[in-house]
């Protein structure tokens, strides 16, 4: 069976690779989301997932930056999974007196960093007084909370943890949109075999040239008139010199269909890199 490295335990990704990959293959969890990416490379497991994009939050920077400048591991698939967050800790001491707020004992919220991003409602009502620190997990946040035992500091993070860690489930779902969702991509050098989707992607990398007027316009006019369709368009630095870019595409279409190639080639003929993150299978939400 195939190894895959998913941060975690009782984390989102666990959930939702769990939903997704069902019991066909082999999970290893990993504390930080750069040991991910590593276990792959290192050869520890065969494929790595990772959280890409939220409803509410949009791209996760951190996770991109490390697909495309740290590792080089294709993407053989994506897929999607509801997100619905919790408050976990311990409730107020009886006796004292937190008038309409149920939550104005908590003084520290411990969570991953996008986490506020997808329940700021929810933590501007009731925990406006409290600081926020960033964790390398949700699940993390939690088994903190479990050591502290101190109801001032409290976690946000999947009903799984709270049951693992022993921590109360103080309020379900606290997140903005009751339609919240996560992408997930699973990288790694070889496809693991998955079902048939209707659903292909491709991921590309594009650098203008320097001083080239007009060439974006001309990127997306190669793929506009052959009535290829683009899902995502992203610019992000270089990192290699300031105010230089690089765009981040994401095409409603496979590698191996007959335009997407030559739209590719007309792209470099004048004189744009593109790199290939990967053309894989696309699945929906089922539940
Ligand atoms: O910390 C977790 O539970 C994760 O699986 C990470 C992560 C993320 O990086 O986006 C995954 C899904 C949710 O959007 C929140 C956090």
């Amino acid at each position: 069976m195939k190894k895959v490295a998913i941060l975690g335990p009782s984390t989102f990704s666990e959930e939702a690779t769990r939903h997704f990959l069902k019991d066909d293959f082999i999970y290893i969890s990993y504390k930080l989301i750069s040991e991910v990416f590593n276990a792959t490379v290192a050869g520890e497991t065969d494929l790595s997932v990772i959280p890409i994009e939220n409803t509410l939050e949009g791209s996760v920077h951190l996770h991109v930056d490390w697909l495309v400048h740290e590792v080089n591991l294709p993407i053989r698939a994506e897929w999607v999974f509801p997100i619905d967050m919790n408050l976990i800790g311990f409730a107020n001491k009886e006796g004292q007196d937190e008038g309409s707020n149920p939550y104005q004992h908590i003084r520290k919220v411990l969570s991953h960093h996008v986490v506020p991003a997808q329940c700021s409602r929810f933590m501007k009502k009731y925990l406006s007084g409290a600081e926020f620190e960033q964790v390398s997990s949700t699940a993390e946040g939690v088994r903190l909370v479990s050591a502290l035992q101190d109801p001032a500091v409290a976690a946000i993070g999947t009903a799984i943890a709270s049951t693992n860690y022993g921590v109360p489930m103080l309020e379900k779902e606290i997140q903005d949109h009751k339609d919240n969702m996560t992408r997930f991509l699973l990288v790694g050098e070889e496809a693991p075999e998955l079902p048939t989707s209707a659903d292909r992607k491709t991921t590309i990398l594009v650098t203008l040239p320097e001083d080239y007027p007009g060439a974006l316009h001309q990127v997306l006019s190669a793929f506009a008139w052959r009535r290829i369709n683009l899902s995502k368009i992203e610019s992000k630095p270089t990192k290699k010199k300031l105010g230089t870019y690089y765009f981040y595409i994401d095409i409603a279409d496979s590698l191996d269909s007959v335009l997407l190639p030559s739209a590719i080639q007309e792209i470099e003929a004048i004189g744009c890199q593109v790199r290939i993150l990967g053309s894989y299978p696309s699945y929906s939400y089922i539940s």
